[in-house]
C-alpha cells in the first residue's frame, strides 16, 4: 500500500454500513496481483467491457497502481474473490485557467477524482454505491480536498450526492466537401508522425494546453498509452494516425490523433474520427483543424468531446457544414470546502454576493459572503449578519454551485428553472456576470 493511500484511511462509516449487510469493504493492495486482477475484471464487467487478457491485466496493474482502489466483497457469493463493488480515486488537479479575462492563466485546484464506480448486477440497488460514494466524499473532505469530481456513465446518478455538471462537451460532424477553410493559416508546419513518437510529448503539450482552459484534468500513464494506441492488443493501433504542429522555430505546439473509416460505396468519402486535438496555442489549433478538414478522399470529420464554443465553426466558409451532433454535460463537481473552492478561481470584476447554500450532506451548507476585488481575486467568509444593502443574494443547492464554479452555466436559465432563487432582484444577472468565463470550461478526457 502506498503512502498516499495510508494517508487517506478507509472510511469507517462505510465499512460499518456494508459490514451490517454481510459485505467486506477494503482496500485493494496493488502489489497483490491476484487481488488487483479480480478488482480490474470486476470493473470491466461493471461497464460491460471486455474481460482483460493476462497481458492487459499486467498493463492495467502497472498503469493504475497510482490510484486508491477499494472493493466490496460478498463471501457468500459463488465467486467470493471477485468484488461485487469497486471504486477508484486519486488526487488530481483541475485547471482553472480561463476563469476570467486575462487573469488566472495556469491556475488550478486540487480535487479528488472518483472513477470505476461499479456494483455487480447481482448486488445492485442495495446501497453499495451509496456507501462507496459517501465514503469517498468523507475521505476527500478529511484530507482537506476542496472538491470531488467525476465523469459519469449516466447523468441521473450523482446529483443526489451534491455533484453538479460543470463542463459541457459537443460532438461535431463536419461535411468537409461543403466548405472551404477561411481561418488563419499559421506559418509553422504540420508533420505527419507516428502516435508512438508522441509518447513523451503528448502529456507535456496537454499540460500546456490545459493552462489555457478551465475544467481539464490531466491524463495518467495508462490513459496516454491507450490514447496513443500503445496498449497490448489495442484495437485502435493499426488505424490511428497522428499529426504534430511545430511553430516557425520548430517547437511542437500541438498534435491531433485521428483514424479513417472507408465508405464501402464511395472510396472518395472516408470518415475521419478526430479522436484528440491538443493545442497549446491558437496557431496549433487552427493548423491541425485545417489539416484534418483538407484531407483528400474524405467527406466527413467527426470530432467528439470538443468544447461547446469550438472556434472551428468560425474558420470555415459554411458554418452549417459544422453540425453539432450531440451536446451533453461532461465533468461533474462536488464542492466540499466552499471557501477553498471559490477562492481558487478569478472573477470578472468586483462585487459582493451572499450565497445561501443548501447542502444535505453538510460540507458546504450555510450562508457565505463572496467578495471579489477589481483584480478578480475573491474572499469567502461565513455570513452571520444581515447582508449589506448592496450585496446580491441568492439561494441555491451545493450541486448548482458546482455547476457555476467553472463559469460555464447560464445563471439566468438556472433562475428560470428555480434551481437558483434570487432573494434580491437582479442577483442572478450579477452572479452570471461575475462567474462567466471568456471560454466555455471544457474537459477533453473521460476518467
Ligand atoms: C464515476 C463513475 O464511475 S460513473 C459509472 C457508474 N457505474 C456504472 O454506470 C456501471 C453500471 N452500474 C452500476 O454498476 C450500478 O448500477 C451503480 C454503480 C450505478 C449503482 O449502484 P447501486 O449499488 O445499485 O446503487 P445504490 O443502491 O447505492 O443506489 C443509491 C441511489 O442511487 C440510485 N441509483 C442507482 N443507480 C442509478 C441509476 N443508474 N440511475 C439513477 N439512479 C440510480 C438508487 O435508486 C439510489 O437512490 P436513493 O437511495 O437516493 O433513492
Amino acid at each position: 500500500m502506498t503512502t498516499q493511500h495510508s494517508a487517506l484511511p478507509l472510511d469507517e462509516r462505510s465499512r460499518e454500513a456494508l459490514a451490517a449487510e454481510g459485505l467486506r469493504y477494503a482496500f485493494v493492495d496493488e502489489q497483490d496481483a491476484a487481488l488487483f486482477d479480480a478488482w480490474l475484471q470486476a470493473d470491466q464487467r461493471g461497464f460491460h467491457a471486455d474481460t482483460l487478457t493476462e497481458e492487459q491485466l499486467a498493463e492495467h496493474r502497472a498503469g493504475l497502481a497510482f490510484a486508491r482502489s477499494i472493493g466490496v466483497w460478498d463471501s457468500s457469493s459463488a465467486d467470493p474473490a471477485t468484488p461485487v463493488g469497486t471504486v477508484g480515486s486519486w488526487r488530481s488537479s483541475l485547471s482553472l485557467g480561463a476563469t476570467s479575462a486575462g487573469a488566472g492563466a495556469g491556475a488550478s485546484i486540487e480535487g479528488w477524482a472518483i472513477s470505476a464506480v461499479t456494483v455487480a448486477p447481482t448486488h445492485r440497488r442495495r446501497g453499495i454505491a451509496r456507501a462507496l460514494l459517501e465514503g469517498e466524499l468523507r475521505a476527500a473532505a478529511s484530507a482537506g480536498l476542496p472538491l470531488a469530481m467525476l465523469t459519469v456513465s449516466e447523468a441521473t446518478i450523482y446529483g443526489r450526492w451534491g455533484f453538479g455538471p460543470a463542463t459541457w462537451a459537443a460532438d461535431y460532424s463536419v461535411d468537409t466537401r461543403a466548405l472551404q477553410w477561411t481561418g488563419p493559416r499559421p506559418t509553422g508546419r504540420v508533420h505527419q508522425v507516428s502516435p508512438a513518437s508522441l509518447r513523451a510529448l503528448a502529456p507535456q503539450l496537454a499540460e500546456r494546453a490545459h493552462r489555457r482552459e478551465s475544467g481539464e484534468v490531466p491524463g495518467w500513464e495508462h490513459y496516454w498509452q491507450r490514447m496513443l494506441g500503445l496498449t497490448a492488443g489495442s484495437t485502435r493501433a493499426s488505424k490511428l494516425r497522428a499529426a504534430r504542429y511545430d511553430d516557425e522555430q520548430g517547437t511542437p505546439q500541438g498534435f491531433a490523433l485521428y483514424s479513417l473509416t472507408a465508405d464501402p460505396d464511395d472510396y472518395t468519402a472516408h470518415t475521419v474520427s478526430l479522436e484528440y486535438l491538443c493545442a497549446a496555442n491558437d496557431d496549433a489549433h487552427a493548423a491541425l483543424w485545417r489539416f484534418v478538414l483538407e484531407l483528400d478522399l474524405v467527406a466527413t470529420v467527426r470530432a467528439p468531446l470538443r468544447p461547446v464554443d469550438e472556434p472551428v465553426q468560425w474558420m470555415v466558409s459554411n458554418p452549417r457544414a459544422v453540425r453539432t451532433s450531440a451536446r451533453s454535460e461532461h465533468l461533474w463537481l462536488r464542492i466540499l470546502d466552499l471557501p477553498a473552492s471559490l477562492t481558487a478561481r478569478r472573477y470578472a470584476h468586483a462585487d459582493t454576493v451572499l450565497l445561501r447554500v443548501d447542502d444535505p450532506l453538510g460540507y458546504a451548507h450555510g450562508d457565505w459572503m463572496l467578495t471579489t476585488s477589481p483584480d478578480g481575486a475573491a474572499t469567502v467568509t461565513p455570513a452571520d449578519a444581515d447582508p449589506a444593502p448592496e450585496a446580491a443574494v441568492v439561494r441555491l443547492g451545493v450541486d448548482v454551485l458546482g455547476t457555476l464554479l467553472l463559469g460555464g452555466a447560464p445563471v439566468e436559465s438556472l433562475r428560470a428553472a428555480a434551481r437558483l432563487v434570487e432573494e434580491r432582484p437582479g442577483s442572478a444577472a450579477r452572479l452570471d456576470a461575475l462567474f462567466r468565463t471568456t471560454r466555455a470550461p471544457h474537459l477533453s478526457i473521460w476518467f
